[in-house]
């Protein structure tokens, strides 16, 4: 990789970053899930103290496999079920993901996990939109500048992903930008969801899907060529299709072959990944191979709240553990600006406009 120089974690918050894959209910702040507990009378919390509360949803979700991880968002999402909690979660998340450097953002959600107290799924994504807009205001009344848009996930394990799907296009012109699938990944395939990701093709609707986290490649060769997925969520896995000699040579299999030759994007989570046992450490995280290789890798915060993360703290690991440089950090951002559910004309310009200039401004 270029320009190993070892970078400082204040440079790399000033570099324009770019976040296709963070829960909007996996980075709350840890004062405002307390905060929000006690407006909505929520008394699940393990813990009221707010430093505490970090730390438990970190060692939480530090456990090793994707279903104990995804236990910790029974608190968010506890205290995330009225409007006005989700219209400041949503502003909130424009605000820090702002203030981490962070251009462009997609926040993902699952609406079925808000409707407890009766709030409807349209409700739903109207609060969480004027959120969005309410913390894109306050960032650019501050001087900044940040475009969010949001993508709606149907959890695999409940049978509502064409539902969710309707939801999505029914708001694609007021900041829906596409549609996902989470939740528990081994014994829910993609292909559970088959009418949900039909409809959205022939919507001309855009999709990532979560696979190759806590499945293999079956799950990833099911959400490409059975759904159709243009992004893979996570996607890690298709290391397990690439093989190298003794000698050094490598070789693609033909899923790996064709997630390249299409320039399917991998929305990269290293963090999220270690606490899952998705992969076993940091320093073993296949992303500089795929990066080697010009997998379109993007890097993901995935949960900032679980991880304890932001953009800038995986940058900084990145650079630190595999040397990567400024020229990598701005070949991950273009990548995923590049990977957008945003117009094209869109795209180009916060590239040209906002982060070729940024990056050179740090050079
Ligand atoms: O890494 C992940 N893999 C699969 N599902 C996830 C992951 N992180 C969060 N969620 C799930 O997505 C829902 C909607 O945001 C969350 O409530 C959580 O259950
Ligand atoms: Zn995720």
């Amino acid at each position: 990789m270029s320009d190993v120089t070892p970078l400082g974690a204040a440079t790399l918050l000033r570099a324009p970053k770019v976040l296709l894959h963070d829960h909007l209910d996996g980075g709350l702040r840890p004062a405002t899930v307390v905060e929000l507990a006690e407006a909505t009378g929520y008394d699940a919390l393990p813990t009221t103290d707010v430093e505490a509360l970090g730390r438990w949803f970190r060692e939480a979700a530090d456990s090793g496999s994707l279903v104990s991880y995804l236990e910790t968002f029974a608190h968010t999402c506890g205290v995330m079920q009225t409007e006005e909690a989700l219209v400041r979660v949503a502003a909130e998340a424009v605000e820090d993901l702002a203030a981490d450097g962070v251009v462009y953002a997609e926040l993902r959600y699952a609406p079925e996990l808000f409707v407890e107290r009766g709030l409807s799924l349209d409700a739903v994504v109207e609060a969480v939109q004027t959120g969005i807009d309410e913390g894109t205001q306050r960032v650019a009344a501050a001087g900044g500048a940040i475009k969010v848009g949001t993508l709606l996930c149907a959890m695999r394990q409940h049978a509502r992903a064409l539902e969710i799907a309707e939801l999505a296009v029914r708001h694609r012109d007021a900041g829906v930008a596409g549609f996902d699938i989470a939740g528990p990944e081994d014994g829910f395939p993609p292909t559970r969801n088959l009418d949900a990701f039909e409809y959205l093709r022939q919507n001309n609707a855009h999709f990532t899907i979560h696979a190759g986290e806590a499945f293999g490649l079956p799950s990833i060769w099911e959400a490409i060529q059975y759904c159709g997925a243009e992004r893979l969520g996570h996607g890690v896995r298709i290391v397990e299709d690439i093989k190298t000699d003794s000698d050094g040579t490598v070789h693609l299999g033909r899923l790996a072959s064709y997630v390249r030759d299409r320039r399917i994007p991998l929305e990269i989570c290293p963090t999220s990944n270690v606490q899952t046992g998705t992969v076993a450490s940091f320093a073993e995280h296949p992303i500089a191979q795929l990066a080697r290789l010009h997998f379109r890798v993007t890097v993901n915060t995935d949960n900032r709240l679980m991880s304890g993360c932001t953009m800038t703290s995986e940058f900084t690991a990145l650079a630190t553990t595999f040397g990567f440089g400024l020229d990598d950090l701005r070949w991950f951002t273009i990548n995923a600006m590049k990977s957008a559910f945003l117009d094209f004309d869109a795209r180009l310009s916060l590239i040209n406009d906002v982060i070729k200039p940024g990056y050179a401004a740090l050079a």
